[in-house]
């Protein structure tokens, strides 16, 4: 089935319920900092997992104590969509687990 672009609208109001996500240009981005180096590593195969099970991937990008997520749709021409909201919902569900913040 294929996804539709979001409004700017629609997507600036999704994210009140995604403290910590914003948009950044025609992606949704955020940054979690973590208590060590490898409590991030652990957040990474947890969210490599959840994306695989979504079959939605963002650029994950792992720092010193931080895990960084861009995403957005790439069948939908790079635009934002329910899929990127979806993933970054997920996300924000593992994070505490993981002492992210
Ligand atoms: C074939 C596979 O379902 C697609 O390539 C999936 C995989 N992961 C994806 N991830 C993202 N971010 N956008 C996509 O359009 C996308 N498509």
């Amino acid at each position: 089935m294929p996804v539709e672009p979001l409004s700017r609208t629609e997507i600036e109001s999704r994210l009140a319920e995604l403290p910590g996500w914003t948009l950044d240009g025609d992606r949704l981005t955020r940054a979690y900092r973590l208590d060590s180096h490898i409590a991030a590593a652990a957040m990474v195969v947890h969210v490599a997992r959840v994306q695989d099970e979504l079959d939605h991937h963002s650029d994950l990008t792992l720092g010193y104590h931080t895990v960084s997520l861009s995403v957005h749709t790439h069948s939908a021409g790079g635009a934002v969509t329910e899929k990127d909201l979806e993933l970054a919902r997920r996300v924000e569900d593992l994070a505490p687990a993981h002492g992210a913040h």
